[in-house]
């Protein structure tokens, strides 16, 4: 069957690899095309739109931690699923054209990749001026016109656009690994008979008193119900208001976490399910 996936771009960037990744899964390769976006948030709101089937966006990195435009855009599109979990080993690259380090004068890269190496560049290039872009291929761009620019990237992206490599593993600790999320439309097919490994949800609180928190992680402990993460984001209505996204070792269609769940929405305001799915790891090429 034809299917689209969505995902940062330009061709080249780490969420390209995860896509392959899952792309190989598949086992149906031909009629599966990749579609890159500027950013996460429209690769997102491509799914959301109807414009691609899925979309595989970061969701955490073991150095950085939490992408958070991905949590952020995940609560407020509000319908997409989660379906699968990939694990991609990550090695960054310092890509430029600079015949040496001295002569760098400029890093550029995305943010994570800029901070997953900020001990390295600390050390070999204190005095650089690192500068944010949306992926770390949209990076490449500024390398042709300004010979004394460095992007971070991957190995990978230095073969495609035929970039020389001035120094490789700089992300500071050997590692380093992002989480991807596969994510689609909720399925129309109700009855679900693969077991998953991992639910993800969210939900904000009704009021900020004491002991808000403590009823619904409550909850999962009584039943035995391991977290694997808990992570906050304001809320951004007023300052010290939080949402909380959830991450759990077991399904959402097992009779222990439906029962959870329903307790659970006694004590939020807002509670959205982001999916049931198995994590698998992903190669990086
Ligand atoms: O910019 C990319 O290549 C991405 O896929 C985002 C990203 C950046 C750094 C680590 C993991 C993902």
């Amino acid at each position: 069957m034809a299917m689209s996936i969505a995902h940062l771009g330009p061709t080249g960037t780490y969420a390209e690899q995860a896509a392959l990744a899952y792309r190989n899964q598949l086992n149906d390769e031909e009629q599966i095309t990749l579609c890159p976006y500027p950013s996460i948030a429209q690769t997102l709101k491509a799914v959301a739109r109807g414009k691609a089937d899925v979309a595989v966006v970061p969701v955490e990195n073991s150095i950085e931690g939490s992408v958070t435009i991905t949590l952020d855009t995940l609560w407020q599109l509000d319908q997409l699923q989660i379906q699968l979990a990939l694990v991609l080993p990550i090695t960054h690259a310092l890509l430029s054209h600079a015949p040496n380090l001295e002569a760098v004068a400029t890093v550029y890269s995305h943010p994570q990749a800029l901070a997953q190496c900020q001990g390295w560049l600390e050390q070999f290039l204190p005095s650089v001026e690192l500068i944010p872009t949306n992926s770390t291929t949209e990076a490449l761009q500024h390398l042709e016109q300004e010979s004394s620019s460095g992007a971070i990237s991957s190995l990978r992206a230095a073969q495609i656009y035929n970039l020389p490599i001035l120094a490789h593993a700089i992300n500071d600790y050997p590692d380093n690994c992002t989480r991807f999320w596969v994510v689609g439309q909720p399925s129309t097919n109700q009855v679900c008979s693969v077991e998953h490994t991992h639910t993800s949800l969210a939900f904000s609180l009704p009021a900020n008193i004491p002991g808000a928190l403590v009823k619904p992680l409550q909850i999962f402990a009584e039943r035995g119900i391991n977290l694997s993460r808990i992570e906050s984001r304001p809320t951004k209505r007023s300052l010290g208001e939080y949402l909380f996204f959830l991450d759990l070792e077991a399904d959402a269609n097992s009779p222990l976490v439906q029962g959870a769940i329903a307790e659970l929405a006694t004590y939020t305001e807002i509670l959205k399910l982001l999916g049931s799915y198995n994590v698998v790891e992903a190669k990086s090429n």
